[in-house]
């Protein structure tokens, strides 16, 4: 898995892979740029919009200049604008500075006539991960200036102004693409940043993920090419009790949806035989949402043994008494997913959360996890309230989001990149703990079962909404299910 460095310790990188490498920083500049024009190349590549490019003092703005030079060397029409002396810029700055070809309209921040022509399109390269107090002076006057303005507005690395690792102090660039280089800076993940930070690209420049390995510290990216070595394989003699037996408690009256979407999406994670129970006086007057879910009937006497895997909380409601709920963790000792309701009951009876299985998956969207745990002041607070309770009761927190964060016991940290802003929708959740049931019921380690179920869950998301956009709807979701197995191969 890739990790993910803090901005600190990004030259120790830079500097380790130069050495082993025998190459210099300035070929590694030169490689980011590349990376980047590559990038940008269906932007540009049928139109001749302007490009203006702000450049810092730092290597962030080197990068700035040294894409000024290739996008000129592709017939860009160039507008580079620097705001310190070159002499006091960092040395790889100066060095792609005195390569500028002819063409390229340069100018210094504090002489620049501040025309920008409409349409254009605005690099940043003011400040990387550099950044070490909050911008003012001619910083400040320009991130200003250029925040007011439309169009395209890409950052390089990271929005100018906001720090790698922490929550965002003060003016900050607003970009609608961040393209970062080798893997996403911590605050980049944040909620709070998404207005500054816009689509998010990694670009990769070439160094190893061995070379990042030496430097992490617990927090890592999950991407697709990760994910296939979380995967069980099941072969031709494989039977239905293989594939898990797993039951749903959850939808009160009014609320049958939950657990029959998180029955259905079971089902098409690949379950066996999947149950749904709903809350209700004689659930079996509910109708399932396809007819190959089975309907049950709980009571606190009743044992759960027969189950490898249950799902608790959708659409539950908070009528379920402290005793029935509490019978569950004595009745299934096994790591179960608990969710929604499960999550606010724990939150009304905190003295509870000591009796759930270990290596259960707690699924909270922000709402539930601040009932649990409090309000945050901060994403980066919420990410280490999230891993202390990971910890403190040896379960596995799954903080839902864009970038979902799943932290586990041993205090390892994995966000998650796929899903997106579609999934916003009624029963989206449901679908995951379906998922994630399912795959502990099909006998996944529960760290397994909870990075396969988030990695698909946001992939099937970003597969059904290529063409339903904003009328995806939940089970849009679950129908795109078995086509996350098929782009990954799993068998
Ligand atoms: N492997 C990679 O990832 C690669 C990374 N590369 C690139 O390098 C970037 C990091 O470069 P960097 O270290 O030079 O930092 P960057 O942010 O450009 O400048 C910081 C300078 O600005 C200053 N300063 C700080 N805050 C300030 C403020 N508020 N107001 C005014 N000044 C302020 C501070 O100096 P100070 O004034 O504190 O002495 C410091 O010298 C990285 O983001 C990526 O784009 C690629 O080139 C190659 C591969
Ligand atoms: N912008 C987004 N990008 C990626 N995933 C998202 C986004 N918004 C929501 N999701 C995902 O959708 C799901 C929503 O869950 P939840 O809020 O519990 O929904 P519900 O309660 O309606 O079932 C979570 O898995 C979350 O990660
Ligand atoms: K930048």
């Amino acid at each position: 898995m890739l990790p993910i460095i803090s901005g600190e310790q990004v030259q120790q990188v830079d500097a380790s892979y130069c050495s082993t490498e025998k190459i210099s920083s300035l070929d590694l500049m030169e490689s980011a740029a590349i990376s980047f024009v590559d990038w940008l190349m269906p932007w540009i590549s049928d139109c001749n919009k302007p490009i203006y490019i702000f450049s810092g003092p730092g290597n962030n703005g080197g990068d700035g200049v040294a894409i000024a030079r290739l996008l000129k060397y592709l017939n860009q029409t160039v507008h580079l604008i620097y705001m310190k002396e070159v002499a006091d810029c960092s040395q790889d700055f100066q060095d792609n500075f005195h390569r500028l070809p002819n063409g390229i309209s340069v100018s210094k921040f504090d002489v620049w006539d501040g025309k920008i022509e409409k349409d254009s399109i605005i690099i940043d390269a003011v400040f990387g991960v550099g950044i070490n107090r909050p911008l003012e002076g001619p910083y400040l006057s320009l991130i200003k200036i250029l925040n007011k303005l439309g169009g395209l507005k890409i950052s390089i690395d990271i929005p100018s102004g906001l720090p790698a690792d922490q929550a965002a102090f003060g003016t900050v660039f607003k970009a609608n693409h961040t393209a970062t280089f080798q893997f996403p800076k911590l605050s980049l993940l944040f909620p709070e940043h998404a207005e500054l930070v816009g689509e998010l690209h990694i670009l990769d420049i070439g160094i190893h993920d061995h070379f990042l390995d030496k430097f992490e510290r617990g927090h890592f990216y999950l991407r697709q090419g990760d994910v296939l070595a979380f995967h069980r394989t099941f072969h031709r003699f494989s039977h239905k009790g293989d594939f898990g037996k797993v039951l749903f408690l959850g939808s009160e009256l009014g609320k049958s949806g939950a657990i029959n979407l998180s029955g259905y999406a079971a089902l098409r994670t690949g379950s066996g035989l999947v149950h749904i129970a709903p809350f209700m006086e004689d659930p079996f007057r509910m109708i399932p949402i396809v007819p190959e879910l089975m309907l049950y009937q709980d009571s606190s006497k009743t044992s759960l043994n027969q189950f490898d895997a249950i799902g608790i909380g959708p659409g539950w409601g908070m009528d379920v008494d402290k005793d029935y709920f509490q019978s569950i963790f004595a009745r299934f000792k096994k790591p179960m997913v608990i969710d929604a309701d499960g999550l606010n009951l724990l939150a009304k009876y905190p003295e509870l959360l000591k009796e759930i299985p270990q290596n259960s998956i707690l699924t909270p969207h922000l709402k539930e996890f601040e009932r649990l745990v409090g309000e945050s002041a901060n994403h980066l607070e919420r990410i280490e309230k999230a891993s202390s309770l990971a910890k403190a009761n040896k379960v596995i927190v799954i903080l839902k989001g864009a970038h979902t964060l799943i932290a586990l016991p041993d205090g390892r940290k994995i966000f998650n990149s796929t899903g997106n802003q579609y999934m916003a929708t009624a029963g989206s959740g449901d679908v995951l703990t379906g998922m994630l049931t399912s795959f502990l019921g099909q006998g996944y380690a529960p760290e397994n079962a909870a990075i396969c179920g988030v990695f698909h869950h946001g992939l099937a998301g970003e597969i059904a909404s290529k063409s339903k956009l904003r009328g995806m709807i939940a089970s849009d979701i679950i129908e795109s299910i078995p086509d996350t197995f098929i782009k990954l191969n799993v068998l």
